[in-house]
């Protein structure tokens, strides 16, 4: 699977970015989504594969999306038969988010990017739309910390485990009410708080990259992104944890559900009977092969933002994979006329 579709699903975040980065500073959130969901459709429509998505994230607030149970790839077609050997094709489930940090893009904010992840059919965990409390941190530290211990004890673990003091670490926390009292006591504990407006993917993931300056992503954001994270994270040795969150008031912006018990019947009617489950990577991403690609739409931590350039564009994407071990960092240059010149860096 690696090896097939490894370095055309560059192209799917790259064709992604690059619809979306035209918008950028726009002001127009939903737009900057539908181009990039648009197209990473078409593109991925051009892979001869036989692909399911699992998870669209934008059903949460009636964004554009590709949707989930849609079939991508040039064998879902109806002539599949003639154009591919179905016996010999694996099936593959896909979990996308084309724009992740539209309100990043729409007002020309750092750390948007367009995102996926890959494995094989029942290798990604379906996460509903809700809402997942997170812990993310470096492998240094990976089942050393817990989701289930206080923030205050696992930055005290954290610190052990990178040699580093408690003031030394970085925390990126979405600014949100919800997590007014986590940010007290991450303060108080020492640490200092990077706040984030949107994007917890890309915080998430930096935590496994020394030099990124961010030691450990805390609270409560989206599951579909949770899914993307781990799968990263699941590649990279990295720790993740999550937790789904069903009670709105948890959450405090009331977009799940009406109430708590409505939640819980809507998670037992998708076949998740244990509502408090603690999932890890492993359990969120659980296919023998699993593969993540982003591509930045505007800089970020771990990438830099599409650059336009007179008759192209030039890109920087990250593809994971568990089955080479593999992080690679892919700078491309994408010609749309004949340039005058090609922008060197
Ligand atoms: O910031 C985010 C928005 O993602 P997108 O809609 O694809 O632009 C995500 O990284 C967050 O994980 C998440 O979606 C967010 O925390 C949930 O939204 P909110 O209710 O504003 O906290
Ligand atoms: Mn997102
Ligand atoms: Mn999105």
């Amino acid at each position: 699977m690696d090896n097939v579709i490894g370095l055309e699903i560059i192209e799917v975040v790259e064709q992604a970015a690059i619809a979306s980065a035209r918008l950028m500073g726009k002001g127009e959130k939903d737009e900057a989504d539908r181009v990039a969901v648009e197209a990473m459709r078409e593109r991925m429509n051009k892979i001869h594969m036989r692909g399911r998505i699992v998870i669209g994230e934008g059903e949460r607030d009636d964004a554009p999306m590709l949707y989930i149970g849609e079939q991508v790839g040039i064998c879902t077609r109806e002539d599949a038969k003639e154009i591919c050997n179905l016996d010999e094709l694996i099936e593959i489930d896909i979990a996308v988010d084309p724009c992740e940090g539209t309100n990043l893009v729409a007002y020309g904010q750092n750390g948007s990017m367009a995102v996926l992840a890959i494995s094989e059919k029942g290798g990604l965990f379906a996460a509903p739309d809700f809402y997942m409390n997170k812990l993310a941190a470096p492998a240094a530290a990976k089942n050393h910390v817990d989701i289930r211990k206080t923030p205050t004890q696992n930055l005290h673990i954290i610190s052990d485990c990178l040699g580093r003091s408690i003031e030394d670490l970085v925390v990126v926390v979405m600014d949100r009410d919800r997590h007014k009292g986590l940010i007290n006591e991450i303060r108080q504990a020492g640490a200092r708080v990077r706040l984030i407006s949107d994007g917890d993917v890309s915080a998430a993931i930096s935590c496994a990259f020394s030099g990124s300056n961010i030691h450990a992503l805390m609270g409560i954001g989206a599951a579909p992104e949770g899914v993307i994270s781990a799968a990263a994270m699941r590649c990279l040795g990295g720790h993740f944890q999550g937790q789904l969150i069903y009670d709105p008031a948890v959450v405090k912006t009331g977009l799940i559900g009406e109430s708590k018990e409505s939640n819980i019947a809507r998670l037992k009617e998708m076949g998740i009977t244990d509502p408090d489950k603690i999932y890890n990577a492993e359990e969120l991403a659980s296919g023998e092969t699993v593969l993540f690609a982003a591509c930045g739409i505007t800089p970020g931590t771990l990438m830099d933002g599409v650059r336009f350039f007179g008759g192209g564009a030039r890109t920087e994407s990250l593809v994971i994979s568990s089955q080479s071990k593999t992080a690679r960092f892919v700078d491309t240059i994408h010609m749309f006329d004949q340039p005058k010149s090609l922008q060197l860096n």
